[in-house]
C-alpha cells in the first residue's frame, strides 16, 4: 500500500509537484502566483514593494543551513533495526523486546571535523549516529566508528575540536595543535592509535562499526538495574584503504563514501550490521568502579562478551538531503523507558550540549521537524477537556554516582598494538612519522616517550627514525 502523500512532511514530493505546475506561472515561496512583469520589474519602484524580489533575495541570503559545530559534513540513510535476540530480562526498552520486531531508524555518518566541502576520506574518526523511532519515542545513539573516546573530561572535547580546526589567526590547519593537545591528554592515545592505524581510513561507510561508547544504565520490567554497551558491526567486515589509495581517489572524488553508500542503497545492495550489547551487572559496577564507565577504554570482550541483539539494515536513501539529513538532530539525552543514560561525565555534558546546539542550529521547533518527530510515540499530551489523562509512573532509578579516576590506558593501547598485523604496524609507523615530522624536537621527544610507554617497539621505531636520544 502506498504511503499517503502529506505535503507538509514530504518536501521532496512537493518540489516535484511544484515543478509540474503549468509553464509560465511564477510564484512566491508561499505559493501565490506572480505576473512576469511583477517578478522582473525592479526598476523605478522601491524594491521593498516587490514581494517576489524581496522573497527571492532574502531566501538566497539565508538558504545555507547553519553547520554543526563538529561533524558538519555527513551523509544519511534510513532503514530499520530488527530484534534477533530478546533482552527484556536486562532492558525493558521496547525496541529490544520481541524477536522479529522492527523499529525504523535514521542514520547519519560523518567525519568528525571535515568541513562541508572537504574530502571525507582524510584519516580520522567517523561519527555514526542512529535515531530509533521507537514506540516510546525517540532514542538517539550518536556514536563513533571507534570503540572509545579520547577524553573523560568534557571540556577537553572543546580543546580537541579546536586543535583539529583551522588556526584562527591564519586560517590554515596546524598539525602541531593536535600534538600539543595529545601531550596534555595522553589517555587520548588509546583511541588515536586506532585512528592512526587502519581504522583511520575505512574502505566505505558500509565497512565501519557503530559504537555507542557509553556504558548505559538500563532496567528490566522489575526495575532491576544492569549496564550495557551497544555496538553494531558491519556484516561486510571492517575493510580499509591505504594512504596511497585515498590519495588517488581524493583527486577524483572527495565525496567517495557518500556516493558509495547512496549507490549501494539505490541498487538494492542494502548495507547491514549485526548489533550486540555487552552486559554488566551491579556487582560488576561495584567491582570495577569507574573502569566500567570510562569512555576512553573499551570493555574487554573476554570479560563482557558481545551478546547479539539485532540487525540494522539501511534500505532507503533520503529524498531531500536538507530536509532529512541536514535537519536531523541527535541528542544523547533522547532516551526511552528502560534506558536511563550513561552515569559518566561525558554523557552528562553531551546531554546538555546537543540540545543547546539544536536550539542554535535548528530553533526551538526542532522536534517538530518531520525527521526528528517521535512519530511512533503514543504520547499526545491529552487535553483535559476531551480526554482523561492516563497517568504513567516511571519506575526509573537515578543514575549511579561515578567518580572519574585518572587511569592510564596504555595497557589497552599496548594490546591494540600487539594485536596489529606486521603490515598494519608498518602503516601505523608511517602515519605517526607523518604526524611527528613537523614537530619541534622537544614536542617530538615528548610524544616518543608516550609511544615508548605504550610499547617499546613502537617508541623505539619512532626514536630510530628521528634519531631521538630519548629511547634506545
Ligand atoms: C563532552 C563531549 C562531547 C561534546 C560536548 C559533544 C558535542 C557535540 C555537538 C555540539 C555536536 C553537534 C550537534 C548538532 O549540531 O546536531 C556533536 C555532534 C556529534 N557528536 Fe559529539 N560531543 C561530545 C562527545 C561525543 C562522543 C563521546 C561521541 C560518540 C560517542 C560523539 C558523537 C557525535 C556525533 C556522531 C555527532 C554528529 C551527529 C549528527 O550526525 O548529527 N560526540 N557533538
Amino acid at each position: 500500500e502506498e504511503t499517503p502523500y502529506h505535503p507538509a512532511v514530504d518536501q521532496a514530493l512537493l518540489c516535484e509537484i511544484r515543478k509540474k505546475s503549468p509553464e509560465g506561472v511564477m510564484s512566491i515561496s508561499s505559493g501565490a502566483p506572480v505576473s512576469i512583469e511583477h517578478a522582473t520589474t525592479t526598476l523605478n519602484m522601491p524594491l521593498i514593494h516587490n514581494h517576489f524580489f524581496m522573497d527571492v533575495m532574502t531566501n538566497q541570503v539565508r538558504e545555507r543551513p547553519i553547520d554543526r559545530t563538529v561533524h558538519p559534513k555527513g551523509t544519511g540513510a534510513f532503514g530499520y533495526f530488527e530484534v534477533t535476540h530478546d533482552i527484556s530480562d536486562v532492558c525493558r526498552a521496547k525496541l529490544f523486546n520481541e524477536i522479529g520486531k522492527r523499529t525504523p531508524v535514521a542514520v547519519r555518518i560523518s567525519p568528525a571535523t571535515a568541513e562541508r566541502g572537504a574530502s571525507e576520506l582524510a584519516r580520522g574518526v567517523r561519527g555514526f549516529a542512529i535515531k530509533f523511532y521507537t514506540e516510546d519515542g525517540i532514542l538517539d545513539f550518536p556514536g563513533l566508528n571507534l570503540d572509545k573516546f579520547f577524553s573523560r573530561e568534557p571540556t577537553q572535547f572543546v580543546k580537541f575540536a579546536h586543535s583539529l580546526r583551522r588556526d584562527p589567526a591564519v586560517y590554515i590547519h596546524n598539525p602541531l595543535k593536535l600534538l600539543d593537545t595529545i601531550l596534555q591528554v595522553p589517555e587520548s592515545l588509546n583511541m588515536l592509535i586506532d585512528m592512526f592505524g587502519d581504522r583511520g581510513i575505512p574502505k566505505s561507510y558500509r565497512h565501519i562499526s557503530h559504537h555507542n561508547i557509553h556504558t548505559m544504565q538500563v532496567e528490566n520490567a522489575y526495575g532491576d538495574t544492569s549496564f550495557i554497551r551497544f555496538h553494531c558491526l558491519p556484516d561486510e567486515g571492517h575493510q580499509f584503504l591505504t594512504d596511497a589509495e585515498i590519495a588517488e581517489i581524493n583527486l577524483a572524488d572527495p565525496d567517495y563514501y557518500t556516493r558509495d553508500l547512496h549507490d549501494s542503497i539505490k541498487k538494492g545492495d542494502f548495507p547491514n550490521w549485526t548489533c550486540y550489547v555487552q552486559i554488566a551487572t551491579e556487582e560488576d559496577a561495584k567491582r570495577l568502579g569507574f573502569r566500567l564507565f570510562d569512555v576512553t577504554r573499551k570493555l574487554p570482550e573476554d570479560e563482557f562478551p558481545l551478546y547479539p541483539v539485532g540487525k540494522m539494515v539501511l534500505n532507503r536513501n533520503p529524498k531531500n538531503v536538507f530536509a532529512e539529513v541536514e535537519q536531523l538532530a541527535f541528542c544523547p539525552g533522547n532516551l526511552v523507558d528502560g534506558i536511563n543514560g550513561g552515569p559518566d561525565r561525558v554523557f552528562q555534558a553531551r546531554r546538555f550540549s546537543y540540545n543547546d546546539a539544536h536550539l542554535y542550529r535548528l530553533g526551538p521547533h526542532v522536534k517538530e521537524i518531520p525527521v526528528n518527530c517521535p512519530f511512533q510515540g503514543r504520547n499526545v499530551n491529552p487535553d483535559s477537556v476531551n480526554s482523561e489523562p492516563v497517568s504513567w509512573k516511571p519506575q526509573q532509578k537515578g543514575l549511579l554516582k561515578v567518580v572519574p579516576e585518572d587511569i592510564s590506558n596504555f595497557d589497552q593501547a599496548r594490546d591494540t598494538y600487539e594485536n596489529m598485523s606486521e603490515g598494519e604496524k608498518t602503516r601505523l609507523h608511517g602515519s605517526l612519522i607523518g604526524l611527528l615530522t613537523p614537530a619541534s624536537p622537544s614536542v617530538r621527544n615528548g610524544m616518543i616517550e608516550l609511544f615508548e610507554a605504550i610499547h617499546p617497539d613502537l617508541g623505539g621505531t619512532l626514536a630510530e627514525r628521528f634519531n631521538s636520544t630519548m629511547t634506545r
